[in-house]
């Protein structure tokens, strides 16, 4: 109640809430649509932008309308506190202009969306478009001055003191300049303006203080003139709101020194015409100013005219003086204990007493409730099971205590080893069937489906066939005892297996070698030198190994040619006498036949042949000449395989 008006949110003007709700529009709904389009397409996009702007305007109105308190549901004090500051029906009427528009703008967006479903052509729906959101637009714009003025009553709004209606408030009226604000100043930390001249308080000022623990609110109202209520003015109505609605205790302030301007009969004669207004409420006489002038000190015609304002009711008549603080707290704590009293006692009236039996109108209500109680008085005692009441608490320490799977986890071999028995517990007709395991499902069938009753009787009888055929000699064959000549052709297929398999592991042996890894011949290389120190190491005489070496051709005379520069062999021997043997083998080797060129033996050269073919293999399948040659199998068209990829799929190429 009190933070409410606080947070209404704030009411923009029409020019504002078009482009709030027009710059919406255009950003969840930017143009995605051209000409080409179909036209259900188009039709479907304005339609939808049409649909959005009207679904905005209406969300923004509805939320202006609904943060606005609605004047029906709230306290009366407060209802009629609006209705004095800012004009009950006006504020209706402009709340109601709101959802007037709301409901045109559904109806503008209702008809045109209707229209759009007959779009010829893009350009026609977007005319149809415009033509609806100018429509909203110009309704909107005809909202200017409700929008404005809430504005400022949610301005007014969210800076009224926060009243709270229903607690312990004391009410401080009276004449203008008598001293209200300065006893609220007094008694709160409210911040009242003080001055000696007639209506320093416009509105209503809220101070807070706490007495025997409670919390209480004291209300500061604007100085009230003795005139008919017609002729009052807004602040002076304020005032007469928060005596008429609030349940509160109305201190009624007096200057007997006349000071503040206004005689004392005035004061009095004004007590009497808002008396009306105390009905039913705790009221003070209090008297301000008493370092000026006490009431004894009044004339005796005008003390009676005081008494006669005490004598009626339950009036009580306190003195005060402001400004020397004497009185002041004795004034607040009398009124406060008053209004407790007063408030314990409704509450009483109204609930339960003290010691919380019901009183009042709520006893007499729970006496017609019907409660259910036990027929013919039979008494039902309480029973408790045997094993409930013998049932011990559990202790560890206890040797005799009930074991537990856990113990029995902890003998078997702890967690991870020990499996808990989930048939353990099976109640059945034999204890022995408990482990027994029964398949559920058996070749896609419920084998419960299938159960024979019979299949004891069954059984029996099949048992009783079986000695019986026993008992006759049934199964004493001599069937198992093969002959000489069957032991023979065993022993013999036996060998065939055996060779088959030995022939086939053969060729798979053959088969590897073949397809095994190739070493480079730049890492088989080995100079010769080194093969000699190797050697001499190992005990042998080299001097005619290289001599032999060094005197027969080496069968790779073409390739040393072209692969010269990197061969280190040829380096280290390259002597005149060296260079004229290369010479002479590569005249020789320049006549032989390409295909054994360069091989030494014939199993080099089919080896050569081989991996030549591997290599073509590859370039054989794309059907290419070379792995320079570009390749593009026939069965594509043209334009789907050349040019650069539009929006379209990649699949489709
Ligand atoms: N001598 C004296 N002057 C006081 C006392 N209380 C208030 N005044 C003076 O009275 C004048 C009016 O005081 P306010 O508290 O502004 O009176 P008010 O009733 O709030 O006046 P409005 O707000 O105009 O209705 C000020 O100049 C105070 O100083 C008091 O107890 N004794
Ligand atoms: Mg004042």
């Amino acid at each position: 109640m009190k933070t409410q008006w606080k947070d209404i949110p704030v009411v923009p003007t029409s020019q504002e809430f078009l482009d709030i709700v027009l710059s919406r529009t255009q950003r969840r709904l930017p143009t995605q649509i051209r000409a080409g389009f179909k036209i259900s397409r188009i039709r479907a996009f304005y339609t939808r932008k049409v649909k959005y702007t009207a679904d905005t305007f209406t969300e923004r109105l509805s939320a202006t309308i609904e943060g606005f308190p609605r004047l029906q549901d709230i306290h009366p004090f407060h209802r009629d506190l609006l209705n004095t500051l800012y004009d009950a029906d006006h504020f209706r009427i402009a709340l109601g202009q709101l959802s007037t528009a709301k409901s045109l703008i559904e109806a503008v967006a209702r008809d045109y969306v209707r229209l759009l479903k007959y779009g010829q052509s893009l350009f026609q729906c977007k005319q149809l478009k415009r033509a609806a959101l100018g429509r909203m637009a110009t309704i909107c714009k005809r909202l200017k001055d409700p929008l404005v003025y809430l504005e400022q009553v949610r301005q007014h709004l969210g800076r009224l003191p926060s009243i709270d209606p229903n607690t312990r408030t004391l009410v401080i009226c009276g004449y203008p300049n008598v001293g209200k604000s300065s006893f609220l100043k007094n008694i709160s930390r409210a911040d009242v303006d003080i001055q000696p001249y007639a209506f320093t308080t416009k509105s209503l000022f809220v101070g807070h203080f706490d007495y025997k623990m409670l919390r209480f609110q004291a209300i500061d109202t604007p100085g009230i003139l003795d005139h008919p209520l017609e002729e009052m003015n807004t602040i002076e109505h304020q005032s007469i709101c928060a005596i008429a609605h609030l349940r509160a205790a109305i201190l009624y302030f007096m200057d007997l020194s006349e000071q503040c301007g206004y005689s004392v009969s005035a004061q009095i004669a004004l007590f009497h015409s808002i008396k009306p207004l105390f009905a039913n409420k705790l009221v003070f006489v209090v008297i301000n100013k008493i370092d000026l002038m006490r009431p004894e000190d009044l004339d005796p015609s005008v003390q009676e005219q005081l008494q006669g304002m005490l004598k009626e009711g339950e009036v009580e008549l306190l003195q005060l003086s402001c400004t020397t603080t004497e009185g002041v707290m004795q004034v607040r704590n009398s009124a406060c204990d008053r209004l407790l009293a007063v408030r314990n006692a409704e509450k009483l009236k109204a609930g339960t007493n003290s010691a919380g039996e019901p009183t009042g109108r709520l006893a007499e209500l729970l006496r017609r409730i019907h409660v259910a109680q036990p027929m013919g008085g039979v008494v039902r005692e309480t029973f408790i099971p045997e094993a409930a009441k013998n049932k011990a608490k559990y202790d560890k320490a206890d040797p005799n205590r009930p074991k537990l799977e856990r113990d029995i986890e902890e003998e078997e071999g702890g967690p991870g080893v020990y499996n808990f028995n989930m048939r353990k517990n099976y109640i059945l007709e034999n204890p022995e069937w408990k482990e027994d395991r029964i398949p559920e499902v058996f070749e896609g069938k419920n084998v419960y489906d299938f159960i024979d009753p019979d299949i004891e009787a069954k059984l029996a009888a099949l048992e009783e066939e079986e000695e019986r055929l026993e008992a006759e000699g049934f199964y004493e064959s001599d069937e198992d005892l093969e002959d000489e000549d069957d032991a023979d052709i065993r022993y013999k297929a036996e060998l065939i297996r055996e060779k088959r398999q030995l022939i086939r592991n053969e060729a798979k042996m053959r088969k590897s070698l073949k397809n095994r890894a190739m070493i480079p011949r730049s890492a088989k290389t080995q100079k010769l030198s080194q093969m000699e120190s190797h050697l001499e190491s190992l005990g042998y005489d080299t001097s005619k190994v290289s001599a032999r070496a060094r005197s027969q051709s080496r069968g790779r005379s073409l390739a040393r040619g072209r692969s010269e520069g990197v061969d280190g062999d040829a380096m280290e021997i390259d002597t005149p006498k060296a260079a004229l043997e290369r010479a002479k083998s590569r005249a020789r080797s320049a006549s032989t036949n390409r295909r054994t060129d360069g091989v030494t033996d014939e199993t080099a050269r089919s080896k050569a042949e081989r991996l030549a073919k591997l290599a073509q293999k590859k370039m054989n399948r794309m059907a290419r000449q070379g792995e320079a040659d570009r390749h593009q199998t026939g069965s594509l068209t043209k334009h789907l395989t050349v040019g650069k990829r539009g929006i379209g799929k990649t699949n489709r190429r």
